[in-house]
């Protein structure tokens, strides 16, 4: 607000409010990204740091457990997927319309390193009570899981990038036309309506769950408290596919309606 990088204007807002939200979408300090630094290299570096200390520490105090492995690598294979797939983030929602605010900023310096590493820490004092094979099937689980969850973002990261030249699942990419109005003038873009995104809306957040309840499933039989993590992403995720259809149906009217009609489906084809 003092020294703005950018030309936009925000309509004013209580002061408290604006430093929760943040005021620009991309500042950046000394020449760095801020919320590349915050997001991708604290918060997500953390996490794994921490997943591999609380491996380190269960194996320590109870000896070597199959199950807390797949947990620790299942998420080590998200995130190696993550920094795989990075440029793919810049194009979400974190990035383009939430603000560098202390919601995003203390979300990923602090929320992320204490709550997502959650399941494994919990595996420190609660060594895990499922045999050899059932941790091998949870690997299993969550490595499929976590490539369809990659293979849907990249379908659309892949068919953006071809203009929607392209083929999927050996067919010709199918899609709806939709024009948007931005500071440069009227533009246009492409909603695809066929391989994962012709099943449903947000097929990426039904196998990014999975994936989740995968990794926290090495906790079972201690109640509730391992699947915490599982359990807030269904919500966040919930909340984030109507506010990303806000956004969208804001950004493209009538097109995003006919998008709608042709993928009625939000995340999980049949049922929501
Ligand atoms: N672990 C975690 O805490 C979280 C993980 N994630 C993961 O991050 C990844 C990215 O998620 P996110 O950015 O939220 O959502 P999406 O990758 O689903 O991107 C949504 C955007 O894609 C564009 N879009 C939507 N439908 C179509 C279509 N049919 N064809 C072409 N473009 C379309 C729209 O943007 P445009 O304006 O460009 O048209 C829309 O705003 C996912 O894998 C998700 O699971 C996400 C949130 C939290
Ligand atoms: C404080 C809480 C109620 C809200 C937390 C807000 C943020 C910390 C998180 C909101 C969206 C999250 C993310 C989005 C997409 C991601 C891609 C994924 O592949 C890795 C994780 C992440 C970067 C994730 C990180 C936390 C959020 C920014």
């Amino acid at each position: 607000k003092v020294s703005p990088q950018t030309k936009e204007v925000l309509e004013s807002r209580p002061v408290l409010y604006e430093f929760y939200r943040g005021m620009e979408v991309h500042p950046r300090l000394f020449g760095v990204d801020v919320k590349q630094l915050t997001n991708c290299r604290f918060g997500l570096l953390a996490w794994e740091l921490l997943v591999v200390a609380f491996f380190v520490a269960g194996w320590t105090k109870h000896g070597f457990s199959l199950a807390h492995l797949s947990c620790a690598a299942l998420q080590t294979i998200y995130l190696g997927k993550f920094y795989w797939w990075e440029t793919g983030y810049f194009d979400t929602l974190d990035i383009t319309l939430d603000r560098a605010g202390y919601y995003i900023c203390w979300g990923c310096l602090v929320f992320v390193p204490a709550f997502y590493t959650y399941s494994s820490y919990y595996l420190v004092a609660h060594p895990p009570l499922l045999s050899d094979s059932v941790a091998i099937l949870i690997l299993l689980l969550g490595i499929v899981s976590i490539a369809l969850n990659y293979r849907v973002d990249w379908e659309k990261e892949h068919f953006r990038a071809h203009k929607g030249k392209c083929y999927l699942w050996g067919y010709e990419a199918t899609f709806i036309n939709a024009t948007y109005e931005s500071s440069s003038g009227i533009r246009h873009s492409k909603l695809l309506t066929s391989g994962f995104w012709g099943i449903a809306r947000h097929l990426n957040y039904a196998f990014e769950i999975l994936a989740a309840f995968s990794w926290c499933l090495p906790g079972f039989g201690y109640g509730i408290w391992p699947f915490l993590y599982a359990l807030f992403l269904t919500v966040l995720l919930v909340h984030r596919v109507f506010r990303d259809e806000e956004k969208c149906r804001v950004k493209y009217g009538a097109a995003w309606d006919k998008y709608c009609k042709a993928v009625p489906h939000r995340m999980i084809p049949g049922v929501f």
